[in-house]
């Protein structure tokens, strides 16, 4: 595909500054990059050396990440379906970093379908990675997505949250991590167009409801979200209640646990990133979650459609303005 044909629209000066080029390529701000003679992205089983990243990954446009291996691979599957690609008979997608044995991904197109396990560390340095395989493929103007799973603060389960702003466990909207000693602090901030250009893929057939909101990126499952189900526990319920109330009257609509990073890190490279996630239960109403998996799994499927549907509108406007994919 040509890589100019979907633009990245946000303003040139403001993310030329933190790291995107004017021709769309971006600048990732670590001067040692440019010294080294080869660069091992050790948790995705690539290294410059070995791998071709210009012949390999040059045409991508989008990186998809979610948690599981499971639903990325499932997602991958799902976009061949999409955009209508037929993989040759008796073959199948391979995952291309199973060397690695840490984060799964597959390549589907303009697609990269990737893993990215639970939690900020976890995120954080796949994100590392895949900035610096997309530098070093020359990508232009990538977008990232997250497609997850998250709690619901006085949303029903099924429904799907697009995070505006990701906040910490303190009301943060900074990710904050010790360098050298020192606390670095970076803003957490999301494509404010990209989310209405999400908005504007919802189809108004679909039986749940898509919602946007504040989303706090919790470092924990349990206590971090004020669970009463966690093996420890030191409050009552009426003080777990009292603060998800707090937190709904803020405009939190949701508890994950990687948003901060992604919007951290996407942010400061200066490329497009939206958080879709899926809502497994309303946390106003529970903390286990009992849903059937079947349900679940047809639930988890809804970030994915609403994704793949943006992907397939941008692909088709590329086509419709006569450039080549
Ligand atoms: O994308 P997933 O569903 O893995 O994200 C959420 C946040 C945590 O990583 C995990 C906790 O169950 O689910
Ligand atoms: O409650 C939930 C569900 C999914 N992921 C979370 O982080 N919390």
């Amino acid at each position: 595909m040509d890589r100019t044909c979907v633009k990245n629209n946000r303003n040139k000066t403001k993310s030329g500054e933190n790291g995107e080029k004017r021709d769309g390529t971006f600048h990732l701000q670590n001067p040692h990059l440019e010294r080294m003679d080869e660069d091992v992205l050790y948790h995705l089983g690539l290294n410059t050396t070995s791998h071709n990243f210009v012949e390999m990954f040059g045409d991508v446009k989008f990186v998809c990440m979610g948690g599981t291996a499971n639903r990325m691979e499932t997602f991958a599957y799902y976009l061949l379906d999409v955009l209508g690609l037929k993989l040759p008979t008796g073959t199948t997608l391979i995952d291309i970093s199973r060397n690695s044995h840490r984060y799964s991904m597959y390549k589907v197109g303009p697609v990269l379908s990737i893993s990215h396990g639970m939690g900020v560390p976890s995120i954080g340095i796949l994100l590392h990675e895949i900035m610096k395989l997309l530098k070093y493929a020359k990508v232009k103007d990538p977008v990232l997505f997250r497609i997850g799973t998250c709690g619901g603060i006085g949303v029903e389960g099924g429904t799907i949250v697009i995070s505006e702003d990701a906040v910490d466990g303190l009301g943060s909207s900074y990710f904050q991590v010790p360098v050298l000693g020192k606390i670095v602090r970076r803003p957490a901030v999301f494509d404010k167009e990209l989310i209405e250009e999400l908005k504007d893929c919802v189809d108004p057939k679909d039986s749940y409801k898509t919602v946007t909101g504040i989303t706090l990126c919790a470092d924990d499952f349990y206590e971090g979200q004020g669970r009463l189900d966690g093996a420890f526990c030191d409050y009552t319920e009426a003080e777990k209640m009292e603060y998800l109330h707090k937190l709904k009257d803020q405009g939190v609509v949701n508890f994950e646990m990687e948003a901060l990073v992604f919007a951290a890190l996407t942010h400061h490279a200066g490329i497009r990133a939206a958080d879709v996630c899926v809502a497994c239960l309303d946390r106003l109403k529970g903390d286990q979650v009992n849903t059937p998996k079947d349900v679940l799994y047809e639930w988890q499927k809804r970030p994915q459609k609403l994704v793949a549907s943006y992907i397939k509108k941008q692909l088709e406007k590329c086509m419709l303005s006569g450039t080549n994919l």
